[in-house]
C-alpha cells in the first residue's frame, strides 16, 4: 500500500506498536506536526481496505478509535518498496476483551483474553509470510502463545492461517463472535480464568461483551428513515447473533459442532467447516455494496 509521502520517515522501524497516543517510535509529534496527520491518514486507510476485505459495511479499525479504546496496532512495512519510500504491508491489532466463554464443558467462565480484534495483509503481499512475521512479532512482543488467544469472528482467511501456522484447529463452541481453541481453558493464569457462578443477584448479570463488529452491525441496522432494511435472508441471520449477547438467551442457543482438522486446514477446494461457514454468515450478513474482490 504505498501513500503520497514517505513512509519510511514516519515509520522508522520495519514493525512500529501504534496505541492511543498515536506515536510512531519515541518521536514527539510536536517535532513533526505532518506525522501525526500521515499516521491518520495510514490508520484509516488499513482500516478501511481491512472493511473491504472481509466485507464489513464500516471499518472496525481508525485512528479515532484507536485513539479512544486501549489497543494496540502493529503495522508492517515494506522498506525498500515504492523507490525506497516504502509501503505499508499490513496491520494487526489486539486488545484485552472480559469474554464470557463456555469451556468444553459447557460451564460459563469469565474471562480477559488478549484478542485478535483486525488483522490485514494487502492483497498483493498476502501469501508471502508478512501475516506470520506480524502475527509472531506480536506474540513475542506480549510473551503469549496463541491459543491462549480469542479471536474476534475470524475469516476463513484466518481460520486457515491459524490452522496452517499454529495448528489451531479444534475450536471450543460459543454463543458469542469470539472463537477460542482446545487448550485456551488449561492455562488459568495467563487467561485470567473465573467461573461465573450459575445464578446472579438481580442487576448483575453481565451482557456478553459487546464487539467492535457488533456495535458495526447494529450501526447498520439503525438506518434512519426512510432507508429501508434489505430484507435478505442472511441479516436474520445477523439479528439472531446479536441477540446472543444477552447472558439471558444464552442457554437455549444450540452448541456448533467441533471443527475437525482436515476443514479448516487450509485446504482452498475442500467444503468449509460449520465454524468456517458460521464465521462466513456473520460477516455475510453485514454485507454491503463493496465489492468483495
Ligand atoms: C479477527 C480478524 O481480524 S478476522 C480478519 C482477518 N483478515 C482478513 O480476512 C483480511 C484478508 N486476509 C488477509 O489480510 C490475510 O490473508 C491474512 C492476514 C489472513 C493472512 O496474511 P498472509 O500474509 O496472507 O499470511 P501468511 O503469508 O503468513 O500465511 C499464509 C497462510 O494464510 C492462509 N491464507 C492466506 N490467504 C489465504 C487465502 N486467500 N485463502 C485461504 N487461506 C489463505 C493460508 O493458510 C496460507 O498458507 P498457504 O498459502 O500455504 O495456503
Amino acid at each position: 500500500m504505498a501513500f503520497p509521502f514517505d513512509i519510511n520517515q514516519i515509520f522508522l522501524e520495519r514493525v512500529t506498536l501504534l496505541d492511543q497516543t498515536l506515536v510512531a517510535g519515541n518521536r514527539k509529534s510536536t517535532e513533526r506536526p505532518d506525522l501525526l496527520e500521515h499516521i491518520v491518514t495510514v490508520i484509516d486507510e488499513l482500516g478501511r481496505a481491512s472493511a473491504k476485505a472481509q466485507q464489513l459495511t464500516t471499518p472496525i479499525t481508525s485512528a479515532s478509535k484507536l485513539q479512544s479504546q486501549k489497543h494496540q496496532l502493529y503495522l508492517l512495512k515494506d522498506v525498500e518498496s515504492h523507490r525506497g519510500h516504502g509501503m505499508v504491508v499490513g496491520f494487526l491489532k489486539v486488545g484485552y476483551k472480559k469474554l464470557f466463554l463456555l469451556d468444553r464443558q459447557g460451564v460459563h467462565i469469565e474471562a480477559e483474553p488478549m484478542c485478535v480484534l483486525d488483522f490485514y495483509i494487502a492483497e498483493n503481499f498476502q501469501r508471502h509470510g508478512y501475516g506470520s512475521e506480524l502475527f509472531d512479532f506480536m506474540l513475542q512482543h506480549n510473551n503469549l502463545e496463541p491459543v491462549l488467544m480469542a479471536y474476534d469472528r475470524p475469516s476463513p482467511k484466518f481460520l486457515s492461517f491459524l490452522a496452517k501456522k499454529y495448528w489451531l484447529t479444534q475450536s471450543v463452541p460459543q454463543v458469542n463472535n469470539f472463537v477460542v481453541f482446545e487448550g485456551f481453558f488449561l492455562n488459568k493464569t495467563v487467561a485470567q480464568l473465573r467461573k461465573v457462578p450459575l445464578k446472579k443477584p438481580d442487576g448483575e448479570i453481565k451482557p456478553y461483551a459487546v464487539m467492535e463488529r457488533e456495535v458495526v452491525n447494529q450501526e447498520q441496522r439503525a438506518l434512519p428513515w426512510p432507508f429501508p432494511l434489505p430484507h435478505s435472508p442472511q441479516r436474520s441471520v445477523s439479528s439472531q447473533s446479536s441477540n446472543s449477547l444477552s447472558v439471558g438467551s444464552s442457554p437455549s442457543r444450540v452448541p456448533l459442532q467441533v471443527t475437525s482438522a482436515s476443514a479448516v486446514a487450509g485446504n482452498r477446494d475442500s467444503p468449509q467447516s460449520p465454524l468456517t461457514e458460521r464465521c462466513r454468515a456473520r460477516r455475510t450478513s453485514i454485507h454491503h455494496d463493496h465489492d468483495p474482490s
